[in-house]
């Protein structure tokens, strides 16, 4: 107790102390001299702290997703359960898994290479300007700066490749967006909502529409008769066409057809033949599995030099074997993929859909063609009038208009995609004659462009034919005067020189010698 008193005591005499050394400085020493003291200490305690850096990730860019956000949300998620304080706790519908996810200005610890600590906190602000609302959402990742070299070729890498399978795993319906995830200020890598696109809002012939959803009713409807006759219960479509013109929105169309989830396939993100296949056989029954852009994810018309050198395409026993999706860093091969199509997870149950996406069909195997691994082939096109249509009906709200004639007409002589039309029929704001007339400006402009590219094309044809042309004459006369030569030389050798004269029915005949 005394002790205690002699503490306090000693205390308050420092403290006395320390106020007159104060006054006595601020009274006697000039400002000039405080501020050099001031700045020495301010230096000092910047030195002894530790350099800290931030990266912020935000979910939109320049008003476009940020893919990088959708990873680092998607590898946090999985990863948050044992260092963050207050978690969320969600499901995806028709999914048996679980997941936690973070709170606003929660923070999280991430250990990475067994001792490298990454802060990882996650904010949402109301200044920002979001996509579709108001708010901004960032994760802001902090570091000491020495680790800077590591974050960018390392750590960051790191988080992008789990990041494509674990999305693979989670995504359900958050294939298209994850717009809803900010609404009520939470973030969750499994936020899943339902694209609007329908079989009613797509545009394309309305046969091949009937016929698709035929299909796929029928295919729903064969539990008993994939059973039967001991297949896998799935169906492989490819949807190939030029850039705009509907895949994406058809394989929407379908899941909300179908009410399946959708799971992304990132076959760039996957490292093993392996690999692959657990992440296959993990997928929900009723699901529509997706591979866009099949001819870019690997380079499958390696095909015939891997069957040459691996004789047997289907065999998925050798990882080593057949491994062209090494250009890309990952080392799943074209056979992983075709066990895959070929029905890997028959054992699983369940209906599955696959389809795959392709800007080039012509640059796909035939192996992956055939029959079995892709039961449709759908080809989405340009714009025909069916189409204009219906798109017409969907953002302009009428069913004819006079313009829609002369579309018509220019529809057959220029190629425009739905998605062309789409954009211009949107920024009209619902006025059906101004949205109609841009579409037909634009076609107007295509259409010259065409013509002059379609001329510019002839007249090279044919400066080329005119080269070609005297090429082929200088070749015939040199030809010709060489045959003569040898001709001549060779007559020489047997006859000497000879005189040639025609007869009466134009035979000739040559004379011996003279
Ligand atoms: N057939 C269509 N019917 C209705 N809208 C369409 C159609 N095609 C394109 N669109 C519109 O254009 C946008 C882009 O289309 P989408 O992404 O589906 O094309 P895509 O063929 O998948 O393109 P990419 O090959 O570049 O991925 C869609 O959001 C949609 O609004």
């Amino acid at each position: 107790m005394i002790n205690l008193l002699l503490d306090w005591k000693s205390m308050g005499s420092l403290f006395a102390t320390l106020m007159f050394i104060r006054t006595a400085v601020r009274d006697f020493l000039p400002p000039e001299v405080i501020q050099v003291v001031q700045h020495f200490f301010v230096n000092i305690f910047s030195y002894l702290q530790p350099k800290m850096v931030s990266i912020q990730i935000q979910e939109f860019e320049n008003g476009y997703n940020n893919d990088i956000f959708d990873s680092v949300q998607c590898y946090l998620s999985d990863n948050c359960f044992y260092s963050a304080q207050h978690l969320k706790l969600s499901r995806l519908k028709n999914s048996t898994n679980l997941s936690y996810t973070m709170i606003p200005n929660q923070s999280i610890q991430d250990i990475f290479n067994n001792g490298i600590n990454f802060k990882w906190s996650f904010h949402v602000t109301d200044s920002g300007k979001g996509y579709t609302n108001t708010k901004m959402c960032y994760f802001q990742l902090s570091f000491h700066s020495k680790y800077k070299q590591i974050v960018h070729t390392s750590y960051l890498p790191h988080i992008m490749s789990q990041a494509g399978i674990i999305k693979f795993k989670n995504r359900g319906k958050k294939l298209y967006s994850n717009q809803n995830v900010n609404l009520n200020g939470n973030w969750s890598a499994v936020a899943y909502f339902t694209h609007p696109s329908t079989f009613d809002t797509i545009a394309m012939d309305p046969i091949l529409k009937q016929e698709i959803k035929d299909d796929l009713k029928k295919f729903i409807n064969r539990r008993e008769y994939y059973n039967r006759v001991g297949r896998a219960w799935k169906r492989g479509y490819l949807l190939y066409g030029p850039p705009g013109t509907g895949k994406t929105s058809l394989i929407a169309a379908i899941a909300n057809f179908l009410e399946f989830d959708i799971y992304d396939l990132e076959l760039t993100a996957v490292k093993t033949n392996s690999q692959l296949k657990k992440l296959l056989i993990s997928t929900t029954s009723k699901s529509v599995i997706v591979v866009e852009d099949i001819d870019c994810s690997l380079d499958l018309s390696n095909r015939k030099n891997t069957n040459k050198s691996n004789g047997n395409i289907n065999s998925n026993t050798n990882q080593s074997t057949g491994d062209i999706g090494s250009t890309f860093g990952s080392s799943v091969s074209l056979s992983g993929v075709l066990n895959f199509v070929d029905g890997l997870w028959s054992s699983c149950g369940g209906e599955r859909l696959i389809i795959f996406t392709t800007n080039h069909k012509e640059k796909l195997d035939p192996a992956l063609l055939r029959p079995g691994r892709m039961d449709k082939q759908i080809n989405l096109s340009y714009c025909d009038m069916e189409s204009f249509k219906i798109l017409v009906k969907n953002y302009l709200k009428i069913e004819e208009h006079e313009i829609m004639k002369e579309v018509e007409k220019m529809l057959g002589l220029v190629k425009m995609t739905p998605a062309d039309v789409a954009e211009f029929f949107m920024s009209c704001d619902e006025d059906a004659e101004m949205g109609l007339k841009n579409v037909v400006k634009e076609m107007k402009k295509r259409l010259i462009l065409q013509s002059q590219k379609e001329e510019k094309k002839e007249e090279m044809k044919k400066e080329e034919k005119g080269e070609e042309d005297e090429d082929e004459e200088k070749n015939e006369e040199e030809d010709e005067e060489k045959n003569e030569e040898e001709d001549d030389s060779e007559e020489e050798e047997e006859y000497g020189e000879y005189v040639e004269s025609e007869d009466e029915e134009g035979v000739r005949i040559c004379g011996g010698i003279i």
